[in-house]
């Protein structure tokens, strides 16, 4: 597109001095002397389509721009909206360029949706703008800070001097993104979209005609290069990244609160487990040693043999309740067993003492009971043995000493005296008769038996 600065061509044109706002990106602007922007190019394309040719008045505001067209030194303005205060001094053209405008506040202000929702809050708007009749007009309650430019407007809401400014999207937002301003936001719409026309003076209110054929002529495919020409707009940040932060911040916090909750009751949980692997380990050590301290009052500690308590317990006390006609009671006594430890030593006579227990041991049935009486004594309880049967177990343990190899090839007898336990015989006479009877067996020459 060319420029708007426009030379007379070979064909009678009409020149036209006009007016902009120097000011008002992507709109217009007047750039070292040059008048750029979207009017620019439409002025342009009037150039080749009508009559016309159009020389720039350079002014320094927008407001300076008004004041010339009023006093009639600018013929023309190239895109404003219409106003029923312009209508006085402005005839105006069709619409040819629509846009919408746009509330701006700062990020941490809410969204505002619409003036309606401005409340108490102050808002900024270009003087001489059209918004100025038009908030005056229908939101006369909205405190209103008149600002010379744009520019002004949306540098009072950055400083936070003013809570919103309303201004046109194209421009509102190339300012937004040429300055960086990203505290900024777009926080609603701002009253009705702006219908943009040309201007011109009612004494030239005569070329209006040539303008709008002018302006019919414009295809819809230079409308959209001038559109994508200037609108650079990328949606400015619309998310109130204050509103996240915080509900960030809250779930962080719920977050490491369950984190910590969870480690917690974890280390509650190891510390307790390990308590009670420790006091299981406990529990064990104390039933192993319950069964230790059973064994030791049950056993004799040398030849593992029941011990005479718990002989004394078990049978002594409820022997009746076996089957008291088959019970054979066997005393037994190792012979000599003096010499043997004064000939090899107390721990030899140790040694046969055991050896002399797995003998019996090994002799009897499992449902027999061996015990060790004391010293070198031992009992055996035979149920369901007759007194045959009593005489042969002694022959056998008597034949298996015989064969035995013990130490130092020492040879070990032993007497036995039996007594069968009597249909009413109470089980400790039984005992003295078993008794009696071994001591008989000794006296009659040991190695040998007798029965009661
Ligand atoms: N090594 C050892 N000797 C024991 C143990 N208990 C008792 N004795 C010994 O066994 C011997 C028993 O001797 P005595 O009662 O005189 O009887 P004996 O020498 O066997 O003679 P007779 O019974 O008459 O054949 C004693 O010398 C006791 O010290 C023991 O646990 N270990």
């Amino acid at each position: 597109f060319a420029e708007a600065a426009i030379s007379a061509t070979s064909k009678t044109t009409t020149m036209i001095r006009y007016c902009v706002d120097p000011d008002w990106l992507p709109y217009e602007a007047i750039i070292d002397g040059r008048h750029i922007g979207i009017s620019s190019d439409y002025l342009a394309l009037l150039t080749d389509y009508t009559d016309l040719s159009f020389v720039l008045v350079p002014t320094s505001s927008w407001r300076q721009s008004l004041a010339l067209l009023q006093q009639g030194q600018c013929e023309l303005t190239p895109i404003l909206n219409q106003t029923p205060k312009r209508d006085e001094y402005l005839s105006f053209s069709d619409v040819f360029f629509k846009s919408p405008n746009v509330l701006v506040s700062l990020k941490t202000q809410p969204f505002l949706q619409g003036f309606e929702h401005i409340g108490q809050r102050t808002l900024a708007i270009p003087k001489d703008y059209r918004l100025v009749e038009y908030v005056q007009t229908f939101y006369p309650d909205i405190k209103t800070v008149l600002t010379m430019t744009e520019r002004e407007g949306l540098a009072k809401v950055a400083n936070g001097d003013v809570d919103v400014f309303v201004g046109s999207m194209f421009s509102v937002n190339a300012y937004i993104q040429q300055h960086g301003l990203s505290s900024l936001k777009i926080a609603g719409w701002g009253g009705p979209e702006d219908e943009l026309r040309i201007g011109v003076v009612h004494a030239k209110k005569d070329i209006l005609e040539q303008i709008n054929a002018g302006l019919a002529k414009i295809t819809h495919a230079d409308h959209i290069a001038i559109y994508k020409k200037w609108h650079n707009i990328t949606v400015v940040e619309d998310i109130d990244y204050s509103l996240v932060l915080q509900i960030l911040a809250l779930l962080s916090l719920c977050i490491f609160f369950l984190l910590y909750r969870t480690i917690d009751v974890t280390k509650y949980n190891r510390h307790l487990s390990e308590h009670n692997k420790a006091l299981q380990q406990l529990q064990l050590e104390l039933e192993r040693k319950n069964n230790d301290l059973d064994f030791l009052t049950q056993h004799d500690p040398l030849t593992k043999l029941y011990n005479r308590h718990y002989f004394n317990q078990t049978f002594l006390t409820d022997a009746r309740q076996h089957d008291g006609n088959n019970i054979c009671l066997i005393m037994i006594d190792i012979d000599l067993f003096k010499a043997i430890n004064d000939c090899y030593g107390h721990a030899t006579g140790d040694r046969v003492l055991v050896q002399f227990a797995d003998i019996l041991q090994l002799s009897v049935r499992d449902d027999d009971v061996v015990a060790r009486w004391g010293g070198e004594e031992f009992v055996i309880v035979c149920q369901h043995v007759d007194i045959q049967g009593a005489k042969e177990l002694c022959q056998r343990i008597t034949q298996e000493l015989q064969d035995f190899s013990f130490d130092n090839n020492i040879k070990v007898t032993c007497s036995f005296g039996i007594a069968v336990l009597g249909e009413h015989e109470a089980i400790q006479h039984c005992f003295e008769r078993a008794d009696m009877a071994l001591l008989q067996a000794k006296k009659t020459g040991r190695n040998r038996y007798c029965c009661a």
